[in-house]
């Protein structure tokens, strides 16, 4: 049965819809009535998959419908890929009534959504998320960008989708090492949010990592709904929607340090978060014990837990970029609790600390 939220933003308001074989059914996909064309964007991997069907969709709406079909990969989200979707868009007489369709992953979702932000200063664009990480996470909330060599997600723009259409059973073709990562978004909602929610993360990893559908579709639909809370109080990040970055401070400086993909996003945020769950401990937050239940959540769900060893000083040095710091301070989000989280300046030492205790430093 398909399930429908909302993201609350006035009159920037938009549903998220979750449920099976979303992609056939043209009803949710009626922003489309007032476009003057359809541009699917999508990349090598998943157009094969999913494209052909959504264009039967798409097609009901009588308007010119064109994919953009990308390089796959966190490496190709750049400046020179977003280029291609100018391009096409202008070759292809796109205008200001365009309506884009991101089908793919948080990349193609971040990029399309960036494309969106940008093209004409601003067109509509719909989220068609097909990755786990995707559904529970990127298609929510108007975060949009490319990232730069020096810095994850450095260049964007906050312009919210007109829909959200999660369609389950897309993850039935996910590899196991993509479901993994769009786990640790999930664990990351439970732990800042949610106590009882980890708690049901903790008993069902089997379900969820075997992409059982009533595992999954309860994971997109509590991350959605404390996704969707979240950005409805706060859509641009003054004040809790930074708890979101939990674990990403020390994420994105293993993506940027590694070289973007060679760590999937997911995998780096599950192993951010055991850094900022021993970070926290060390504040006087949570106890050893919580910290090390958290550490064994992310490992149940096949994720990295041992970061890589840049050293302290270079860990320092790829966080300064953070978008959270503030006159030079690096902001930490940490756990007060297991399912609240806030966000603070932590002196150099103790996150070096919590670097060597970690082995990454
Ligand atoms: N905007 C936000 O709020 C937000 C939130 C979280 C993450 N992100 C961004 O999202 C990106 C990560 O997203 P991701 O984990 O979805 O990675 P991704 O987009 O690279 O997709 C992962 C892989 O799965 C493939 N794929 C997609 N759907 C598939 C399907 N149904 N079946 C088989 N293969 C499929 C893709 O082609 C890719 O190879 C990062 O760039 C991250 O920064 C953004
Ligand atoms: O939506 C948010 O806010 C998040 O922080 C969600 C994160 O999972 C996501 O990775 C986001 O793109 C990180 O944002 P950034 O501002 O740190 O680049
Ligand atoms: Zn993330």
């Amino acid at each position: 049965m398909m399930k429908t939220l909302e993201v609350d933003l006035g009159n920037r308001s938009y549903p998220i819809y979750i449920g099976a074989d979303l992609i056939d059914q043209p009803d949710l996909f009626k922003a489309c009535e007032k476009a003057s064309s359809i541009f699917v964007v999508t990349n090598t991997t998943v157009a094969p998959l999913y494209a052909q069907r959504l264009n039967k969709t798409l097609e009901t709406f009588g308007k010119k419908v064109r994919a953009i079909v990308l390089p796959d990969g966190e490496s190709y989200k750049d400046w020179k890929n977003l280029q291609l979707i100018f391009d096409d868009l202008l070759k292809f007489g796109a205008d200001r009534q365009t309506m884009l369709v991101a089908l793919g992953g948080g990349v193609i979702g971040d990029m399309t959504g960036f494309a969106a932000a940008s093209f004409m200063r601003g067109v509509r664009f719909i989220q068609v998320p097909t990755t786990l990480l995707a559904q529970v996470d990127s298609s929510v909330g108007g975060k949009t960008g490319i990232n730069h060599p020096l810095g994850k997600n450095m260049i964007g723009a906050f312009h919210q989708p007109v829909a959200v259409i999660a369609d389950l059973n897309t993850l039935k073709t996910l590899p196991a090492r993509e479901l993994s990562a769009g786990l640790a978004e999930v664990v990351k909602h439970g732990a800042i949010a949610d106590a009882k929610f980890l708690d049901w993360i903790e008993a069902n990893a089997k379900p969820l990592l075997a992409c059982d559908t009533d595992a999954m579709s309860h994971a997109v639909l509590r991350s959605c709904e404390i996704k969707s809370a979240v950005v409805s109080a706060d859509e641009r990040e003054g004040g809790i929607r930074a708890t979101l970055n939990f674990g990403h401070t020390f994420g994105h400086a293993i993506e940027a340090g590694m070289g973007y993909g060679e760590w999937l996003h997911g995998e780096a945020v599950g192993c951010g978060m055991v850094l900022g769950a021993d970070l926290s401990c060390r504040l006087n937050y949570i106890t050893k014990a919580e910290a090390d239940r958290l550490t064994k959540i992310i490992q149940s769900m096949n994720l990295p837990i041992a970061p890589p060893k840049f050293g302290g000083k270079r860990y320092l040095e790829l966080m300064q970029v953070d978008k959270k710091t503030e006159s030079g301070q690096i902001r930490y989000v940490v756990l007060e609790k297991i399912g609240k989280a806030q966000i603070q300046g932590v002196p150099d030492a103790q996150v070096l600390e919590t670097l060597t205790a970690t082995g990454a430093a």
